[in-house]
């Protein structure tokens, strides 16, 4: 497997099929801004009342060959083998990347489970081996994360900026952060000592080359 984080803003997504499946790739879907289309002879309460908001358009009907083309990426999540195999077989055709949900072989990419806090971005997958140890390594990063690294990206960001207006080359800049964003600035941030970890990176960066 190999590891891309894709960049789908409203670029047009379809899943095939309505069910429980169906609804938990939607979310993720949503959740990175794709332009997404519903081909679906009907749809789980829940997924009625989003499609009712506006979040997803939806094609009341069974999947037909040709119903891939065009977009840039397909979910298959129906319960029918038929399907997913119409729909894995078009989609390599049209050079289309599909995720079949349950058939790992038929798949261009597989969806691992996944924490998001802000602009921070965690996964865990299993090359397919055991999606239920995905999901509970997920559970167990969460309480490692949901300790303030989220919000410090933010004033990362910042810090970085300054950084390159002090510190000239690539080089130097990669050797800078190496050495200066060490375990005890992560501590801080864990600890909730922001500002004293904010603090301590401006010194770094004012007194570089010094
Ligand atoms: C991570 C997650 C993301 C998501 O779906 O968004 C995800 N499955 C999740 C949950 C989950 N799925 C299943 C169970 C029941 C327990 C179990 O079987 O383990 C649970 C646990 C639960 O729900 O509690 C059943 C299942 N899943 C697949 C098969 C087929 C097979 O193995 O052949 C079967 C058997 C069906 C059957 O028995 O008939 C296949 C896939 N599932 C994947 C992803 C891909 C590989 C990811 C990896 O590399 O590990 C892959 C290959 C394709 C894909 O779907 O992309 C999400 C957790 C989200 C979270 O909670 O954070
Ligand atoms: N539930 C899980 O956690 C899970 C996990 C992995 C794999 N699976 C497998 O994934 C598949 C989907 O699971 P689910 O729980 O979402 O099932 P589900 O029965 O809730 O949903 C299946 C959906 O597919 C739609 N559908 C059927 N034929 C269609 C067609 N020709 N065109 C378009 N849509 C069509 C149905 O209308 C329904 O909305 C099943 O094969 C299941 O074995 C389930």
């Amino acid at each position: 497997m190999y590891p891309v984080n894709l960049i789908l803003d409203d670029k047009p997504c379809l899943v095939i099929g309505g069910g429980e499946v169906a609804y938990r790739k939607i979310q993720g879907l949503l959740a990175a801004s794709a332009k997404i289309t519903v081909i679906a002879p009907e749809l789980l309460e829940k997924l009625s009342a989003m499609h009712e908001k506006g979040l997803f358009s939806w094609l009341k009907k069974p999947y037909k060959q040709g119903d891939i083309k065009g977009f840039f990426l397909a979910v298959c999540a129906t319960d029918d083998e038929n399907i997913n195999k119409l729909a894995a077989a078009e989609a390599r055709k049209e050079h289309i990347l599909i995720n079949v949900v349950d058939r790992l072989s038929l798949c261009d990419f597989a969806m691992p489970a996944v924490i998001r806090r802000g602009d921070l971005l965690v996964t865990s997958s299993t090359n397919g081996k055991s999606p239920a140890m995905a999901r509970e390594i997920r559970r167990e990063l969460e309480k490692f994360l949901d300790t303030g690294y989220a919000p410090f990206i933010e004033k990362m960001a910042v810090l970085r900026q300054e950084a390159m207006q002090v510190i000239p080359t690539f080089r130097q800049r990669e050797e800078f952060w190496r050495s200066t964003l060490d375990e005890n600035i992560l501590k801080m941030v864990r600890e909730g000592k922001v500002k004293e970890a904010e603090g301590k990176i401006r010194n770094a960066i004012s007194s570089f080359g010094t």
